[in-house]
């Protein structure tokens, strides 16, 4: 059940008098479909360039898990990214499971002919709602970004391929500082009219607070209704679960997040991980949401990753999890 913005938001704030339990049991009832980024935005930032068979690998044991999306790569720059350089191979090479959407980043028509080419059914275009982080991020303005999105958006829809767009810097730039909330509207409202079918608002730098994430949904959501709306938290400053929970106050039922908080955008200088899986699954589970995810196994995924990065997981909940019975995996 998606509970209307003019309901949830008395609801939430009553909870804070007292009365969290009226809250919690109207959120417990509802579904939240988790958009893992982990494969693209997790390892994008990744200096070593990763071989093409443990993407893969990646990729599939996630497809075990019971999440429904999962980004697989992006089809930019080589030059740009050398990390995404193998996204065909990427792509043509996972076990597609049946149910499970596998998005790829299109920045342009190239980069969506290419992706078509290596069978991508659903791919996702990103702007932004600063100039600077664009100019750094595309090489061009968030104006001009929207331009180059519109024959892919006609491709797409010739094609029968669906369009997710993408919102960077919605509550924080690192080149330019706060950005005002009407600056992301005009952008949402671009890809919504343009047919995205969801937009996903990111705090690519990890600066945004509940207080600065309700200024910016209190407008947001006044343009673009909260089902066709995700969130996509870094957490460079410790607030991501902080923020994601204020979305859900919103109504806002879908969430990205990246498989031990890998990840960071190569073009926004400080920024760190996404929001944990683990974390996200760990805290919607505790509150009685349903995600579809078995934890334990998505725990195992995060293992996997890290142990072939060499580094340790970003994931608390990873950190600590000693199996649904307290048994050590
Ligand atoms: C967008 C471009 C390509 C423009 O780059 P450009 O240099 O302005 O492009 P151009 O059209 O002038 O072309 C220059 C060269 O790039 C080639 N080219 C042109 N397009 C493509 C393509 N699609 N795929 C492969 N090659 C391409 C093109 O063919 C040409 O090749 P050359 O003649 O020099 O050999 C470049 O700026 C780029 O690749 N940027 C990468 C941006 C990126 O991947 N950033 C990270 C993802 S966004 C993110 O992480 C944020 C997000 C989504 O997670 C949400 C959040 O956290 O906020």
């Amino acid at each position: 059940m998606i509970i209307p913005r003019y309901l949830a938001r008395p609801l939430f704030q009553w909870s804070f008098l007292g009365r969290s339990s009226r809250f919690m049991s109207q959120l417990s009832q509802d579904n939240v479909r988790i958009v893992e980024v982990g494969p693209r935005d997790g390892l994008q930032n990744e200096p070593k360039l990763l071989p093409a068979a443990i993407k893969i690998e990646l990729i599939n044991q996630l497809s075990k898990t019971g999440l429904q999306t999962i980004e697989a790569t992006s089809f930019v720059s080589a030059k740009w990214v050398p990390q995404m350089g193998d996204n065909s191979q990427v792509l043509r090479g996972i076990r597609r499971a049946p149910g499970i959407s596998y998005p790829v980043l299109t920045p342009n028509l190239k980069g969506f002919e290419s992706a078509l080419e290596a069978g991508a059914e659903e791919v996702a275009v990103f702007g932004a709602a600063s100039d600077a982080f664009s100019l750094k991020n595309v090489n061009c303005t968030a104006a001009e970004a929207i331009e180059r999105f519109k024959p892919v958006l006609e491709a797409a829809k010739k094609n029968g391929v669906r369009v997710r767009g993408y919102v960077s810097t919605v509550v924080g730039c690192p080149y330019e500082g706060a950005v005002p909330p009407q600056a992301v509207v005009k952008v949402v409202t671009a890809l919504h009219e343009m047919g995205c079918y969801e937009i996903s608002l990111g705090d690519t730098i990890g600066v945004g607070t509940p207080g600065s994430m309700r200024k910016m949904l209190d407008e947001v959501t006044r343009a673009v209704p909260a089902q066709q709306l995700a969130v996509h938290c870094h957490d460079t400053y410790g607030q991501a679960l902080s923020n994601i929970l204020t979305s859900l106050e919103y109504g806002i039922r879908v969430v990205d997040a990246s498989v031990s908080g890998l990840g960071g955008c190569p073009y926004a200088r400080g920024a760190s991980g996404n929001a944990a899986t683990e974390d996200v699954v760990y805290m919607l589970h505790g509150m009685g949401m349903n995600t579809g995810v078995n934890l334990d196994k998505l725990i195992k995924v995060g293992r996997y990753i890290c142990t072939e990065l060499g580094r340790p997981t970003e994931s608390k909940v990873n950190r600590a999890w000693k199996g649904p019975q307290g048994k050590k995996l």
